[in-house]
């Protein structure tokens, strides 16, 4: 698999904060790469540098196969960025947003013109195209401004924090509009809050906390990665609850509700291995319930409860 993006030993620091404290990444072509972290963590930084708009204190970044610090045009080039904050001009219409930012990059009048229309059909602007950009709602204006992203066809997009602020069909569409964009080839580095964005996008996630990445595989491997998958049993009565307590051995208890959490993997196996002790025992349960490590327990379980503001 081809690299789009290699960063060995990241470094930076604002003053005396170190923000970012000898990262490695390495995102594949064709692929949506996540960065999750708290607020703070340095995820915006990070796509900082990578897109060259800051430079780094340390460490060694290849964008596209060119090496950031000697050859940043190129890598200008071969990118695009969708910050927190549009780039959309509000006195401007939908169109002339995309006319203008096609004459940035010296597309040419016809050219222009017709790379202009493409997007507007694509990220179902046509009908507003002649609107003002100001009256367009939170929804619109991010697909303008991913739409002005792409003027250029760039190879790698970074996407910083797309959908904060998205009802959520706008999420939605904004989901399928970078699925396409990957299914057509381009390599998607997304930031993001939320982790079920990052779980239903991300080919791959690192994690970052103060500063370090402190997990990063496939959103599988994260999750199997930590501890906390357990199956709930329910009983009717306390009498049940004791005996299946004394079967089953190490468990958490909570009498009130009547019910036993078990360690496991949640795999078939432990199920019915637990099930059949039970069985044996002659034990009746109520009710039972498999619970799997989501992302949101990766997170919890991975960052620190502290804020990442220091
Ligand atoms: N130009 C700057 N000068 C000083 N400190 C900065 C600067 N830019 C970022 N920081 C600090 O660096 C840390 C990381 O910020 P960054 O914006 O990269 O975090 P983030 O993970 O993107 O957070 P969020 O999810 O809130 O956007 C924060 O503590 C922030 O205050």
């Amino acid at each position: 698999m081809t690299r789009a993006i290699t960063a060995t030993g990241l470094r930076k620091s604002f003053g005396d904060k170190v923000v970012l404290d000898g990262i490695d990444l390495d995102v594949e072509q064709g692929t949506t790469f996540s960065l999750l972290g708290p607020n703070g963590a340095g995820k915006t930084t990070v796509v900082r540098i990578l897109s060259t708009l800051i430079g780094a204190d340390g460490g060694a970044v290849r964008v596209a196969g060119h090496d950031l610090a000697r050859e940043p045009a190129a890598v200008r080039a071969a990118i695009g960025v969708t910050g927190q904050f549009s780039a959309v001009d509000n006195l401007l219409t939908g169109e002339e947003n995309l006319l203008l930012m096609a004459d940035l990059q010296h597309l040419g009048r016809a050219a222009g013109q017709r790379r202009a229309t493409e997007l507007l059909q694509l990220f179902d602007l046509t009908e507003s195209a002649g609107k003002m950009a100001s009256t367009y709602s939170g929804g619109m204006r991010r697909r303008l401004d991913l739409a002005m992203t792409l003027v250029g066809d760039p190879r790698i997009i970074f996407l910083d924090e797309p959908t904060t602020g998205l009802d959520p069909r706008s999420r939605r569409t904004m989901w399928q509009t970078i699925r396409r964009l990957v299914a057509g080839g381009v390599t998607i580095f997304l930031t993001t809050q939320y982790l079920d964005e990052a779980d239903e996008l991300a080919d791959r996630i690192a994690v970052l906390d103060h500063g370090k990445v402190v997990a990063v595989g496939t959103a599988a491997e994260l999750k199997r990665g930590i501890p906390g998958g357990h199956i709930s049993l329910q009983f009717t009565d306390t009498a049940r609850l004791d005996a299946a307590a004394r079967v089953l051995g190490a468990v958490t208890r909570d009498d009130d509700a009547l019910t036993l959490q078990v360690p496991s993997d949640g795999s078939v196996l432990a199920l019915r291995t637990l099930l059949d002790r039970l069985d044996r025992a002659s034990v009746e349960i109520h009710g039972l319930s498999v619970h799997t490590p989501d992302l949101d327990d990766v997170f919890f379980a991975l960052t620190a409860q502290k804020e990442n503001v220091r």
